[in-house]
């Protein structure tokens, strides 16, 4: 017998940063669902509410915040035995008061990459996977820049604290193109840095590379994901970000969002539409267009997870 559908309870839930990087959790209280599991602090959506009225409304519940500052971020389903929720997740990098948590057995803060509390609820696997996406990609242009031009901005952008590599070098001549990557791979793994390969999943197999990136003509060909760690995929529309969702991509880029050097003469995307292309998605998008590290704080308020660029990237 087939079942009826069931209702999609809508949960909003915090994460509520530090500028160290960390993020708060609660564990839950003996008397609920999965009790002694983490979950970041939120609740369900009352009837009438928004899901940011919800976030306000449950942090200061919960924990006495008053929120100053919720930047939409990514909202993903999942199937429970009790119920099928829908989590809107918002990042809280700003509010006033101090924190009395009045809900949970304890609370911690923690770093995507060094937890030490555990479990997450089910449902959280990915959210924490998506946390230590790095908020900032610079994407090589060493065809252009020249290779050891760009491998010094390289070097100059890792010490600065760059954790997000895309090396794009399809110009590049094969033996020095094999050879720059290597390079790139190697200073940005001695940097804890993240390095994918553009459209090339032999090379970035041959190099160690944590990821591949495919361009959008790729990803309108593929029915299944990459085998790799982090796989991501530039985007330019609403359908495009859907078929990189649909496949479990870690990521997506979208732009341009603002007119760019490489595309003269075509005005960029916007934040306003920006916003609109990434509502409700499951993955992180980055941003990308015309962006300099001052365009994070706009870029996180419309929605993404953080910026990408070449020329203000490298300085
Ligand atoms: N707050 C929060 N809820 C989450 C997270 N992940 C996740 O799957 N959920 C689910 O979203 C729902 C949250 O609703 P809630 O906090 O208002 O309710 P509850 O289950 O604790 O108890 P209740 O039904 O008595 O209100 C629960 O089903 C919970 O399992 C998370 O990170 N934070």
């Amino acid at each position: 017998m087939s079942q009826a559908p069931r209702k999609i309870v809508h949960v909003a839930a915090a994460v509520i940063t530090r500028p160290d990087g960390s993020f708060l959790l609660g564990q839950r209280a003996p008397d609920t669902f999965y009790p002694g599991y983490w979950e970041f602090p939120g609740g369900k959506v009352e009837p009438g509410e928004t899901p940011r009225d919800a976030l306000v409304r449950e942090l200061d519940e919960e924990l006495g915040m008053k929120v100053d500052v919720a930047w939409p971020w990514i909202v993903r389903e999942h199937e429970y035995e009790h119920a099928h929720v829908s989590l809107h997740f918002f990042e809280v990098p700003a509010w006033r008061g101090d924190i009395h948590d009045k809900v949970h057995s304890a609370l911690a803060w923690q770093h995507a990459d060094a937890m030490d509390v555990g479990p997450m609820l089910p449902a959280n696997g990915p959210i924490l996977k998506a946390l230590r996406l790095p908020r900032t990609m610079g994407i090589t242009h060493a065809a252009e820049a020249g290779v050891n031009a760009q491998l010094a901005q390289l070097d100059e952008a890792l010490a600065g604290g760059l954790k997000l590599v895309q090396l794009r070098e399809a110009a590049l001549p094969t033996a020095e193109r094999e050879a720059f990557a290597h390079a790139v791979v190697g200073r940005c793994h001695a940097a804890g840095a993240l390095v994918v390969v553009n459209d090339d999943a032999a090379l970035a197999r041959s190099i160690g590379a944590d990821g591949l990136h495919l361009p959008a003509r790729r990803l309108a060909e593929i029915g299944a994901r990459p085998d790799f760690e982090w796989v991501g995929a530039s985007c330019h529309n609403r359908a495009e970000l859907e078929k990189a969702a649909a496949l479990g991509l870690d990521y997506a880029l979208l732009g341009a969002v603002k007119p760019t050097q490489s595309h003269p003469g075509q005005a960029g995307l916007g934040w306003d539409a920006f916003g609109k292309l990434v509502e409700r998605l499951p993955l992180p998008v980055l941003a990308l267009g015309g962006l300099t590290p001052n365009d994070l704080s706009d870029a996180k308020a419309a929605g993404a997870h953080g910026i990408a660029g070449i020329r203000a990237i490298w300085g």
